[in-house]
């Protein structure tokens, strides 16, 4: 009997660093892999209480930054009174049990970290992207108090011990080593 999930793949990085880019094209690479993000069920219950629309919310515009503030101070009360809740909820929503390989695109907080390396123990392959300034600005980037400069995106600056850690500039060569790379560490776990 095989129990789901084989493999995780946590990408974790700042802002426009690539991670949603980069774990849509694994997705495409690796059949019956779901992409899981923590984002999600905080998206979903604060939307909700807000009355305020979920597809525009999930999508990557205005609206998105607009909201991000009083979401992320929603999000962090949330968790200090159960640190695992946003992780075990979006596994739950996107029913991560039927799916052999999980690509969490959006690890930001050492607890998010934690919960996935205590919980599933050998299966976690913890990836840190990084990119220059320069490409982060040219995708969109602009720095945002609040926002920025809190724990959901500094969180993780301090973690030594990834698995895997590359650069996102735009070399297409250099991205689809680590790609390659990736995919085959979650069809050996297969
Ligand atoms: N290697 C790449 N080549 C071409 N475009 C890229 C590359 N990496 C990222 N992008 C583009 O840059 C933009 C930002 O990337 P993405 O949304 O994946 O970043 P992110 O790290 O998920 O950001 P956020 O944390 O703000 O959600 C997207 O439009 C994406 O298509």
């Amino acid at each position: 009997m095989t129990i789901n999930p084989r493999r995780i793949v946590c990408l974790s990085g700042k802002r426009k660093s690539g991670k949603d880019y980069i774990a849509e094209l694994l997705h495409a690479s690796i059949p019956n892999s779901i992409i899981i993000r923590i984002s999600a069920p905080i998206k979903k219950y604060w939307s909700e209480s807000k009355g305020l629309d979920m597809d525009k919310l999930m999508s990557d515009g205005a609206y998105k930054e607009k909201y991000r503030t009083e979401m992320i101070v929603w999000g962090e009360e949330k968790r200090a009174q159960d640190s695992g809740f946003f992780c075990r909820t979006a596994i739950e929503m996107l029913k991560g049990s039927d799916f052999p390989v999980w690509i969490v695109s959006d690890l930001r907080r050492e607890t998010d970290l934690k919960f996935f390396r205590d919980t599933y123990p050998n299966r976690v392959t913890c990836v840190r992207i990084s990119a220059s300034s320069e490409a982060r600005v040219k995708r969109g980037f602009v720095f945002a108090a609040g926002v920025d400069d809190t724990e959901s995106e500094n969180g993780l600056d301090h973690i030594q011990d990834w698995d895997v850690c590359f650069q996102n500039d735009g070399d297409h060569l250099l991205l689809q080593g680590n790609l390659d790379h990736l995919t085959r560490i979650c069809q050996e776990s297969l």
